[in-house]
């Protein structure tokens, strides 16, 4: 399979090299030219099916040009073996077709490992083949950090440098990221906010020469694997209810239009999918550009849904990308335009989006009014990033008889500060994590300023 990219000026990529590669050379975002799509017989067929054979079903149209069968079911097989849940996103009922979908049973508790897990598999995989070495660099709001760190810890063939907003994720998130004390493991808490984080990877990647010939990798959803393994779980959840010959509804908590993405193309690789909420928090661009055609950016603001504190939500180019029937000059411009003006789409492109997404925005205290309601409802605990799309769901259902799956995207034992402020008690660390707070830390604090954050890395980076 070829992959493109969104603004139309770098070359064609097969998977191997999109895994390697990150972002495109032209700024934009790789795709695959042209998806897999499943027929409904096809999709029957494979219920009872477990995860991870589902899993091989979904992925390997992305990838058998590049890796074989077998080695990829032996990636497959041991990512999902490290879920501690035995149907590794399973459903659970709060009422009559609302469903949450449980992603938080990988080792750091968000949906981030579902990918990061094989991500890290991959890489080392294509890196051991080719004897090549990548330095990465992320960018986190709190969850992809100590997914991409967990999933890249062991291997030899990376450096990971994790960029996160200082004092702005959860202080279990903190944690988790630095007290991974591998070599190959670099914290750097910057003085700024998520945007700056990701804004600093995107620029280093346009410019490279701080590496001096090392090559540099991406554990964001800007590399397209993130994407590719976050589809299997709306087709496991669909089959779990009863599709594809049944219809079905997701709600999905949005920061960077990633998971939401994954959904949309689930969609249109054949999953029955009637509805898509993208559910946002107050730092609400994807709801305003949804509902209003507004894409202005505002003041980033910190909210007890930290991992959405997110207002440049790169996925987002990826769906105009398709919007715009893939005209890679159009997104160059509108994105370009974008990095310093207020943009709207052009009228009937934005009622296509319309026609896709349904949104809304939840702020705190609503979030709040969410995880007490649910849990005085079911006595099941939300974590802030579920509770805004549980809220979104129900303000924005258009059938109740379709049933509607909002992602759990974390566990609430990562956000205590907004279960305790919904007067609930917030639950224990699970048993790989008791001592978490005793371990020691390591982390770097850097100021807001590219080329500090540039000569760390090249400082700290071991060469091949
Ligand atoms: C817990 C949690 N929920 C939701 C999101 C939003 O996901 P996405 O960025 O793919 O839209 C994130 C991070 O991005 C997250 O960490
Ligand atoms: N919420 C994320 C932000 C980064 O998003 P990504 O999906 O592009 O990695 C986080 O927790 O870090």
């Amino acid at each position: 399979m070829k992959y493109i990219s969104t603004r139309g000026q770098a070359p064609a990529l097969n998977f191997e090299e999109v895994l390697l590669a990150g972002l495109a050379s032209d700024g934009g975002l790789y795709v695959p030219e042209q998806l897999p799509v499943f027929t409904q017989e096809e999709i029957a067929s494979w219920a009872g099916l477990s995860y991870a054979e589902l899993a091989f079903k979904i992925i390997s149209p992305f990838v058998n040009d590049c890796i074989s069968d077998a080695d990829l079911k032996v990636m497959i097989d041991e990512t999902y073996a490290g879920f501690n849940h035995s149907a590794v996103a399973p459903l659970k009922e709060l009422g009559t077709n609302e469903w949450v979908l449980e992603l938080f049973h990988g080792p750091t508790l968000a949906f981030k490992d579902f990918a990061l897990q094989l991500l890290g598999r991959l890489m080392d995989h294509v890196l051991e083949k080719r004897g090549e070495h990548l330095v990465i660099m992320g960018a986190t709001s709190g969850d992809t950090g100590s997914a991409a760190i967990e999933g890249c810890r062991h291997s030899k063939h990376v450096d990971i440098f994790i960029l996160h907003p200082h004092n702005r994720v959860s202080e279990v998130q903190r944690r988790q990221m630095t007290t991974i004390l591998a070599d190959n493991v670099f914290n750097i808490s910057l003085e700024g906010n998520f945007d700056d984080c990701q804004e600093m990877v995107k620029a280093s990647f346009a410019d490279q020469g701080f590496l001096k010939g090392m090559k540099l990798g991406a554990v964001n959803s800007i590399n397209w694997a993130r994407i590719m393994a976050q589809i299997v779980y709306y087709f496991s959840a669909s089959l779990a209810v009863g599709g594809p010959h049944r219809t079905v509804a997701f709600s999905v908590p949005t920061g960077n239009f990633g998971d939401i993405f994954a959904g949309y193309l689930a969609k249109q690789m054949g999953l029955p999918i009637s509805q898509l909420v993208v559910a946002t928090n107050r730092n609400d661009i994807l709801h305003r550009a949804i509902a209003g055609n507004d894409m202005s950016k505002s003041q980033l603001v910190h909210t007890l849904s930290p991992s959405m504190d997110i207002m440049v939500s790169s996925n987002f180019e990826r769906m105009l990308f398709d919007i715009y029937d893939r005209d890679g000059a159009a997104i160059s411009d509108l994105m370009n335009r974008f990095r310093t003006e207020s943009v709207s789409l052009d009228p009937a492109r934005w009622e296509k989006v319309r026609e896709l997404f349904d949104s809304f925005a939840v702020d705190d205290d609503a979030t709040c009014q969410t995880i007490a309601d649910v849990h005085a409802e079911t006595g099941y605990l939300l974590d802030p990033h579920t509770a805004i799309g549980v809220k979104a769901a129900r303000e924005c259902i258009r059938d109740k008889a379709v049933p509607m799956i909002t992602l759990a995207t974390a566990h609430p034992v990562k956000f205590p500060d907004a279960v305790i402020k919904a007067e609930l008690t917030a639950p224990a660390l699970p048993t790989h994590l008791t001592d978490l707070f005793e371990r020691e830390e390591r982390l770097t604090v850097l100021e807001n300023d590219l080329s500090a954050v540039q000569k760390f890395i090249s400082e700290h980076v071991h060469p091949e």
